[in-house]
This record gives structure tokens, C-alpha cells and sequence, in this order.
């Protein structure tokens, strides 16, 4: 199944629900101290609340009935306390809950990032980043309700359910029975619904994902968009998408919403079965008149953290689907990742050989076809070829961002699987034609190739690639705010930056994928510059686009259909009069 595509709904691994469950409130396990807490308050004010019927029964039946005024006041002087008393309990204890369950929820969260950020290219590949978004954000938000009231809905409610049927039993087992009559119509009606909603939630999730994943990327595109006047196509898909979120969101609302009524249903049932067999069957009279009401009371008691119950059984339901989403890109294991007794990698002089290396994608079709070369430290290598040949594929093998499934790929001697990842990606700088600017300073920017440069460090890396200069000019100089990707900033402006970012973490192989964009000829001139002097001492591989950094490439290879079809100087490779030429002629005659 394709997941590449924003309309195509995603393949969950879905585990059982128990299971999902379990692990989602495993989470809870580090609070243990704020749950203890949390059920003594509960259990304090549930006990009040269930004094309350007691108390007012007492009231009527001897109080008001033995006209003792005395301790009729006294009696409802206590009541006051212990209510403000409650009151007091309640707030502390939403207070708990919010701060617990919000925690939980940055842990899962950072949980999530954390391990996004260790998955391979192919998992991105794979996936439009909406789809990921709306599992950071939008599935870990909808498990908040249910973390909460997991803690503040089932432990006190099914407390106060069981008490007060202990007590309804042992003040009058008929009456008792009578109100609960009920019990069973509701649970088989909630079983009914629940089997049902559950497949319509986890439907609906995916159709919020999809909206996702159109709208992020359709905002990402919009300059594209817009050029090619294209917003009538887009509102179409979007409208799609959106109706699609809709009905699916309506399909499964629609059920729900028949969990209250037949709590309600049950409820009043049992309400009525109650007067019934007290008034009609037992003969209760006036003078016990207040332990109908307190039996009143007691029903209300148990039928309302029954509806809370079922309130919380129907959220559980509508966001599982949230935790299975969550817990499957938990489960997601990075196609690359260390293996057992890897070594960290010495620092490196900066040899690439590969040895009869073949790689695919989709373990199908062949991009590299037993590719085999050695490139000595310091050299610049030129990969040029036409489209789709298998450039970015050759050096994306380097810093091993794919396995190669034939072959081997070595650095300094060393098989880039035998070396942990961490100590081989640091050693190489990675500049790709988006030069991805973050929102934050220059200085900021810069310093992501390498956190603990210094402000020297950073300057001196600028200038050395011709930045300097134009940062100068800026109002506010290294301390400018860039916009979102650099916004702000000419297509030149954003290369020398990210030239700068990477001459700052002095990589021993430096890998360069030219942009091709034009740009005016003085930022060119200093694109140039800044090239020239990133590569200078370090072995570096650059899909070449400039006819300049070609021709001051130490050798050219030519890569066409997975395979290096010719390999040596420019002068050379002309007089072979190869690919290389008619791509040199097609590109350059008239320059
Ligand atoms: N992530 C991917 N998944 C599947 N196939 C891919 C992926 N990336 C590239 N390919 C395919 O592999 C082949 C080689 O692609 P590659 O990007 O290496 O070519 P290239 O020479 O760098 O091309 P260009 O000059 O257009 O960037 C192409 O046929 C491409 O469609």
C-alpha cells in the first residue's frame, strides 16, 4: 500500500485495544506519588458526598420529625464545613490533574520527536511530513482527556458506584435491586454501540491526517502554486478532503452520541422502578418518607458516575485511535541504525572507496549497478550525468543514509557499517539545494553545524566563504532574525549561509549538491569564491552544475543509468568526445 500519497488513507499496525491501553497508561507510573494524592483526595470527597444523603435523611426523619432545632443547626453547620471542605479538595486535585496529564503529554511528545528524528530517509520518503505533524500535535492532544480523567473518572467513580451500592444494600436490598434493574440493558446497549465506534474513529483519524498533510504541504507550495494559478485544483482537492473529514466525522459522532441516551434511558428505568417497588409493592408511607429521598439521592449517586464512566468509555474510544497512531511510529524501527559493538569512527584524513557497490529503493529496480571507485583525501570529485542517473544516490551512500544491499562502502579503511553513525555523519558536511534556513538568528544558523562555536568561530567561517560582508549589511548584522526558511534573504545570500554553516563544522569530506538556480553574476562571483573555499583540504564530492567547479574538479565521473561511464579530468573526458562531452556541449556552448 502506497502511504506516499496525501489522499491515501495510512496502514496503522493496530494492536489490541488492551494492549494499547496498558501501554498508554503506563505513562501514568511516574506520578504514582501525584495518584496517591489525587485518590486520597478523591476518596475524602466522595466519602462527603455520601455523608450528604445521610445527613439529610437524618435530618428529616429525626430533627425536623423531634422538632430539635438545636441539633438541626448543628448538623447543618457541619454539612457547610464539610462541603467548603470539598470544594477546596476539588480544585486542588484539577489542579494535579491538569499539571500530570500535561506532563505525560510532553513526554510523549518528546518521545515521538525524539525517535522521528532518529528513523531513516526512507521512513520520510515514505510519508508527507503533514501526516507526521498530525501525530506530534493532533494525536498526542487527543489522548489529554483521556490521561486526565483515567485518574480523576474511573478509580473515584467506581469508589463511589460500589459504596453506594453497599449501602443502598444494606439500608433495603428491595429497593436496591429495584434501582439497579436497569444495569444490564445498559451495558448490553453500551457494548452494542462500542463495537461500532471504535473502526469509525480510527477512520476518521486518518481522514484528519490526510487534511494534514494537504494543508501543510499545499502552504509549503503555495509561491508554486499561486505562479501556476493552480488554486482552483488545490480548493478542489482540499474540498474533497475536507468533506471526506466531515462525513467521517459525522459517521462516527452519529453513534456516539446514542451512548447518553441510553445511560439516560437506564437511569430513568431505574428511577421509576424504584418509587415503583417502594410505593406500590413495599407500601413506604410518610414516615420514612426521607429514606425514599435519601434512596433518591443514592440513585442519582450511582447513575451519575455511570454516565461519567460511559463518558469516559466513549472518549477512550473516539482517541484510542490517537494512541495506536502514536505507539506505531514508536514501533517504527530506523532502517539504519548502529550495529552491536560498532566503533566510534577516529577522526578521519578523508579516503571514500566503494567496492562493487549495487543499491535500489524499492528493492526492485537497480539505481547503482556494482559502482566501484577510490577517491584519495583532499580530492574534489565533479559527479556529472543526466537526470535520474544516480548522483544523489552515490553520495545520500556515503553518509549512510541508505545500506547498500551489495557491495561496500568504505571511509578511511573503515566499512561505513562497522562505525557508529553519529561518529562518521559528524566528520562530513551535507549541503543539498536547500539550503534549509531555521527561524532564529544568522549567528543562530551558523552555529547549527557546529553548536559549540564560538562568535570567532562563526565570523571567521563567514567571511571565509565571502558571507561576512553581506551579513554587515544587514540592520542587525549576525544578530538578524531570519525569517521562516530564510524568507527574507536572496537565493545567493541563503547559499553563502549555508556555506557558512558548514565551513563551521570543518567536515573531512565535504558533500555538495549545486544549486542551479541563476543568480545575479556579483552573488555568483561570491558563490564561487565561497565554493572554492569550502573544498579547498577536504575530500569532497560535488553533483556539479557550474561549469567552474567542474572544470577546477581533480577528476570528473560520469554517472549515467547507476554506473561511472567515464571518470578523469574535464580536457580529458572532452577529448574522449563521451557522454561528457555532449553533455559539456549540450550544457556549456554557450557560455
Ligand atoms: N527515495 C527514493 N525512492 C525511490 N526511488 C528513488 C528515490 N530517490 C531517487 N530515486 C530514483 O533513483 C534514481 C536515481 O536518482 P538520483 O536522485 O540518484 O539521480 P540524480 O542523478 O541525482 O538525478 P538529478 O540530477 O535529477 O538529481 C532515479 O530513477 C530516481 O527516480
Amino acid at each position: 500500500m502506497s502511504i506516499n500519497a496525501i489522499k491515501d488513507d495510512e496502514h496503522i499496525s493496530t494492536a489490541s485495544k488492551k494492549t494499547t491501553l496498558l501501554r498508554l497508561f503506563r505513562y501514568l507510573l511516574a506520578y504514582r506519588g501525584t495518584i496517591a494524592l489525587v485518590i486520597i483526595i478523591m476518596l475524602i470527597t466522595v466519602a462527603i458526598s455520601i455523608i450528604n444523603p445521610l445527613l439529610i435523611e437524618r435530618a428529616i426523619d429525626v430533627h425536623i420529625a423531634n422538632r430539635d432545632v438545636k441539633r438541626l443547626l448543628l448538623l447543618v453547620g457541619f454539612a457547610v464545613a464539610i462541603n467548603l471542605l470539598f470544594i477546596l479538595l476539588v480544585k486542588i486535585r484539577m489542579y494535579l490533574m491538569a499539571k500530570m496529564s500535561n506532563d505525560v503529554l510532553v513526554r510523549i511528545r518528546q518521545e515521538l520527536y525524539t525517535h522521528i528524528q532518529k528513523l531513516s530517509f526512507n521512513f520520510f520518503d515514505s510519508r508527507p511530513t503533514g501526516k507526521i505533524l498530525a501525530r506530534i500535535i493532533g494525536d498526542v492532544n487527543s489522548l489529554k482527556d483521556v490521561l486526565s480523567d483515567s485518574v480523576t473518572t474511573l478509580i473515584p467513580d467506581f469508589v463511589t458506584i460500589s459504596a453506594v451500592v453497599v449501602i443502598m444494600l444494606i439500608k433495603n436490598w428491595k429497593l436496591a435491586l429495584a434501582s439497579l434493574i436497569s444495569l444490564p440493558l445498559m451495558m448490553g446497549g453500551l457494548w452494542f454501540i462500542e463495537t461500532r465506534s471504535h473502526q469509525r474513529w480510527r477512520i476518521h483519524r486518518k481522514k484528519s491526517s490526510n487534511l494534514n498533510a494537504f494543508i501543510h504541504e499545499d502552504l509549503s507550495g503555495m509561491r508554486i502554486i499561486q505562479s501556476f494559478t493552480a488554486e482552483k485544483e488545490t480548493e478542489e482537492d482540499f474540498d474533497m478532503l475536507l468533506k471526506e473529514h466531515r462525513d467521517s466525522f459525522m459517521d462516527a459522532v452519529r453513534i456516539n452520541d446514542a451512548f447518553f441516551s441510553v445511560v439516560d434511558l437506564s437511569w430513568g428505568i431505574g428511577t421509576i422502578a424504584l418509587y415503583f417497588v417502594a410505593i406500590k409493592i413495599m407500601g413506604i408511607g410518610t414516615g420514612n418518607v426521607g429514606t425514599l429521598i435519601s434512596f433518591g439521592m443514592f440513585i442519582g449517586m450511582f447513575w451519575r458516575p455511570i454516565m461519567n464512566l460511559s463518558n469516559f468509555y466513549n472518549k477512550l474510544i473516539t482517541n484510542i485511535s490517537g494512541a495506536e497512531r502514536i505507539f506505531d511510529i514508536l514501533d517504527t524501527k530506523p532502517d539504519i541504525t548502529d550495529r552491536e559493538n560498532v566503533i566510534e569512527m577516529p577522526p578521519i584524513k578523508g579516503e571514500v572507496k566503494f567496492e562493487h557497490v549495487s543499491f535500489s529503493y524499492d528493492g526492485d529496480t537497480k539505481v547503482l549497478n556494482d559502482v566501484s571507485f577510490t577517491v584519495k583525501p583532499g580530492e574534489t570529485i565533479a559527479l556529472v550525468g543526466p537526470t535520474g542517473a544516480g548522483k544523489t544516490t552515490i553520495v545520500n551512500l556515503i553518509s549512510r543514509f541508505y545500506d547498500v544491499q551489495e557491495g561496500n562502502v568504505y571511509i578511511d579503511g573503515y566499512n561505513v557499517k562497522d562505525v557508529s553513525i553519529e561518529s562518521l555523519r559528524k566528520q562530513m558536511g551535507i549541503m543539498t539545494q536547500d539550503n534549509f534556513l531555521f527561524s532564529g538568528t544568522i549567528k543562530d544558523n551558523i552555529r547549527y553545524g557546529k553548536l559549540d562555536a564560538t562568535d570567532e568561530e562563526i565570523i571567521e567561517a563567514a567571511k571565509a566563504v565571502n558571507a561576512h560582508d553581506f551579513i554587515m549589511k544587514l540592520e542587525k548584522g549576525y544578530d538578524t532574525e531570519l525569517k521562516e526558511r530564510g524568507t527574507g534573504l536572496s537565493i545567493g545570500q541563503r547559499q553563502l549561509l549555508a556555506f557558512a554553516r558548514t565551513m563551521v563544522s570543518m567536515p573531512k569530506i565535504l558533500i555538495l549538491d549545486e544549486a542551479t538556480s541563476s543568480i545575479d553574476t556579483h552573488t555568483e562571483i561570491l558563490v564561487q569564491k565561497g565554493i572554492e573555499a569550502l573544498l579547498k583540504g577536504r575530500t569532497s564530492f560535488v553533483i556539479a552544475h557550474r561549469l567552474s567547479t567542474i572544470s577546477k574538479a581533480d577528476r570528473i565521473f560520469v554517472i549515467d543509468d547507476g554506473k561511472i561511464v567515464e571518470e578523469g579530468t574535464s580536457e580529458e573526458l572532452l577529448a574522449k568526445k563521451g557522454l561528457y562531452y555532449n553533455l559539456y556541449m549540450a550544457q556549456f556552448k554557450n557560455i
